[in-house]
């Protein structure tokens, strides 16, 4: 297949769109330091149920950077645009991390085009201001790749890294490639991010899902968010990191389906 770019906010969005064009719309957004092939195994599983849009976030991947500051809404608008670009109506979101304040963002710019919210290992306000400068002192000084092991701690679960040596190098692989503007620029979204009062408002049917060893966004930061959104609900993962989609692609995928079909969306 062609690789497929659009022209949105300055700069171009690398995605990709797969499935019945007539069917429900689910759009995936990444986590930080990450592409969009990550989901590649849950899109294959429920590509033939749902028009299905995955995209590189600006900055990652082989999206471009543009010139605008970094923050949320600028992440929003982003696939805002993209919807928009692509003619897509009302969508179904699952977030993952970063792209979980993005899906929540663009629930609260667009209320009338979120149908339901998947968020993966993510919160309202992620991490502190102080933490992320640290880590964007850091990257200033000695680019990610100091990072990259530690990185892969939070994202992947012992028993992952332990029986998939090749898989855990690639991953890391997939961080430390990505442009270290991009990624500082992202930080900074992070830093600056709080969504905090919008998470009450929240009125779509919202599944908040975390991996028990998810060192990034905890178990306990992902209850907190799901006990802030109305009548949320939330599922632990065992045994899996922060990266849900990569360790266990078929219960994500299992949980999708249940969802999507107990409140209606399909
Ligand atoms: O993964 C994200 O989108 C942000 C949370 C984070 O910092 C994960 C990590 O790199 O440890």
């Amino acid at each position: 297949m062609s690789l497929q770019v659009a022209p949105i906010n300055g700069t171009h969005i690398h995605y990709s769109q797969t499935g019945p064009k007539d069917a429900p719309v689910l759009v995936f957004s990444n986590s930080l330091g990450t592409d969009f092939r990550i989901w590649n195994d849950v899109v294959a599983a429920l590509s033939a149920r749902f028009n299905i849009v995955t995209y590189d976030k600006r900055g990652h991947g082989l999206s471009g950077i543009g010139n605008a500051e970094f923050d949320i809404s600028l992440h929003a608008n982003d696939l805002i645009g993209l919807l928009d670009y692509l003619g897509l109506g009302e969508v179904i979101i699952c977030g993952l991390s970063v792209g979980g304040l993005i899906a929540q963002k663009v629930t609260e710019l667009q209320p009338e085009r979120v149908r339901g919210l998947i968020l993966c290992d993510t919160a309202p306000k992620l991490g502190d201001y102080a933490g992320w400068n640290t880590r964007i002192e850091a990257i200033k000084a000695d680019g990610i790749e100091v990072l990259g092991d530690a990185i892969m701690e939070r994202w992947l679960s012992p028993t992952f890294r332990k029986d998939r040596p090749l898989e855990t190098a690639m991953y890391r692989d997939m961080l430390v490639r990505t442009t270290e503007a991009g990624y500082i620029g992202t930080c900074v979204a992070l830093r600056d991010g709080d969504l905090r009062d919008a998470a009450g408002k929240i009125a779509v049917p919202t599944l908040c899902i975390c991996g028990s060893d998810d060192l990034a966004t905890p178990p306990d930061v992902v209850r907190e968010m799901a006990a802030m959104i109305p009548d949320a609900e939330f599922e632990l993962i065992e045994g899996v990191g922060h990266l849900p989609c990569i360790e266990t692609p078929e219960l994500l995928t299992r949980l999708i389906d249940r969802f999507t079909k107990e409140k209606n969306l399909v």
